[in-house]
């Protein structure tokens, strides 16, 4: 088993879970057991994350796939951390990924986490999970968990609300398990290719991830399975069920619970996280509170026409409390106004404040320089000439996982004709920061 990383990192959750959780596996909030004699309990999870990814059609297995320039299985293991009262996530992984597990683990300073040798199948592969959780193994380092969590490394959208719900579950029944309604009907074809019969759709539900165990009966379980179940099974409640003879609780899951099993999976993932990532814009102007000011203007326009989408204001001078309180709220999409300067010392301290805080290693960040073009007051060439600059600085941003672009609205028009061009640039605003298209990085766009 590979060594494992620095200790857990903060626990950015509430304590809500944690204290449920406890309660659920004996501990109480602080760790410590409530009762004198047992060792702590803890909940601990296996990531199966072996497979080759066959139905994905790519040489690359899926859970190492690109979403946003990060691989699919990093993120599944950022919803585990944030669950602060898993205290081990142990994930399985082939021994010709495991440099490539060690590299994901390190650039995305992923916590909890040990690595071991995948099995030919998903169900080995969880075993040996499991084995390195057990204590009965000779090169054992993690502390047996009262609990453990399986859950695919290809099912990223797991919320820690089910979570705490099948280890509650498990902890009582000694099984549990995520469901979801079946979208299509179950049938069994006859030996000739026909309906031999079909299952009532409504009596059946699909099996899904996490499941969680009472740890000695999993690990039993496992330790009793015939090769065939091991070669061929698909459903670790069956195993807790025939070996175990626990009839597994059943919880209702989310519909985001689902598993990244082909391409068109891959293209559904990235659109869920684009759009997560896409509720929250700040809005950074160059100048005091000015009520005419006609960057407000510019917000009030997004503000009515992107619903859903919380907008802030910040200011960059003097260096406020409220643009670092809101970078630590993890805001990825910022619109620095420019109406009273055309050269980038107010989007290169805004960048350099986002380049500090390292908020851009989890997902790309979305800045828009916005300028409003006085051509009466200054000339077009001069403004040009400085506005140009966005290119090259985008290019070094870039490589800070920041995607710089540079609006440009003509300023002062009549309102009718103003108002159209606020309107077309909050649709550019809108349409950089949904997409996050890379090949729009250092582009200057004109509404
Ligand atoms: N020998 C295996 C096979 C699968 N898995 C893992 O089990 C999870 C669910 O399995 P599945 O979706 O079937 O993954 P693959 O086997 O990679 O997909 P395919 O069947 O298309 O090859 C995945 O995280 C996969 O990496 C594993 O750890 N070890
Ligand atoms: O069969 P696969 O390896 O694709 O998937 C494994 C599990 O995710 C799948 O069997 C669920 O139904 C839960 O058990």
């Amino acid at each position: 088993m590979e060594p494992r990383p620095a200790a857990p990192g903060p626990c950015p959750g509430d304590s809500r879970g944690a204290e449920q959780a406890a309660a659920a596996s004996s501990l109480n909030p602080a760790g410590a057991d409530s009762r004198p004699r047992r060792r702590a309990p803890a909940v601990a999870a296996v990531l199966p994350a072996g497979g080759s990814g066959e139905r994905m059609g790519v040489p690359t297995p899926k859970q190492f796939c690109p979403i946003l320039e990060r691989p699919l299985i990093s993120y599944t293991l950022q919803a585990l951390e944030r669950v602060c009262w898993i205290k081990d996530i142990v994930v399985a992984v082939t021994g010709e990924n495991m440099e490539a597990m060690k590299r994901i683990i390190q650039k995305y300073q992923h916590q909890r986490i040990s690595l071991v040798e995948a099995g030919v199948t998903r169900h080995r592969s969880i075993f040996n999970g499991l084995k390195a959780l057990a204590e009965d193994q000779p090169d054992s380092k993690l502390c047996k968990p009262e609990v453990v969590i399986i859950h695919d490394a290809v099912r990223p959208f797991v919320e820690e609300d089910v979570l705490l719900k099948v280890v509650t579950a498990a902890k009582e029944h000694g099984a549990a398990g995520a469901i979801r309604p079946l979208v299509s009907t179950v049938i069994s074809p006859s030996a000739d290719g026909c309906l031999d019969h079909s299952l009532e759709r409504a009596r059946h539900r699909a099996s899904e991830m996490p499941q969680a165990f009472l740890f000695d009966v999993i690990y039993e379980a496992y330790q009793q399975c015939s090769d065939y179940d091991l070669e061929f099974g698909t459903e670790c409640l069956q195993l807790a069920l025939k070996y175990g003879h626990i009839n597994a609780k059943l919880v209702e899951g989310s519909p985001d619970l689902w598993k990244v099993t082909y391409k068109r999976d891959l293209y559904a993932a990235e659109s869920i996280i684009k759009e997560r990532i896409s509720q929250h814009i700040c809005i950074v102007m160059d100048t005091k509170e000015d009520e005419n000011h006609v960057g407000h203007y510019l917000e009030e326009i997004l503000k009515n026409e992107l619903n859903h989408v919380k907008v802030t204001s910040g200011a960059l001078c003097p260096a406020s409390r409220d643009l670092e309180q809101i970078i630590l709220e993890q805001c990825y999409n910022y619109v620095c106004v420019n109406v009273m300067s055309s050269d980038f010392e107010e989007t290169r301290k805004l960048l350099n404040m986002l380049e500090e805080s390292n908020l851009s290693i989890l997902y790309p960040i979305v800045v828009i320089s916005v300028y409003f073009l006085d051509y009466k007051s200054v000339p077009f060439d001069e403004k040009m000439e400085s506005l140009i600059q966005i290119r090259e600085y985008a290019k070094e941003v870039k490589k800070r996982n920041i995607l710089l672009s540079g609006l440009l609205i003509c300023f002062p028009q009549d309102e009718q004709r103003l108002q159209a061009s606020l309107r077309q640039g909050v649709t550019i605003i809108a349409t950089l920061i949904k997409e996050r298209n890379s090949g729009l990085v250092g582009q200057l766009l004109v509404a």
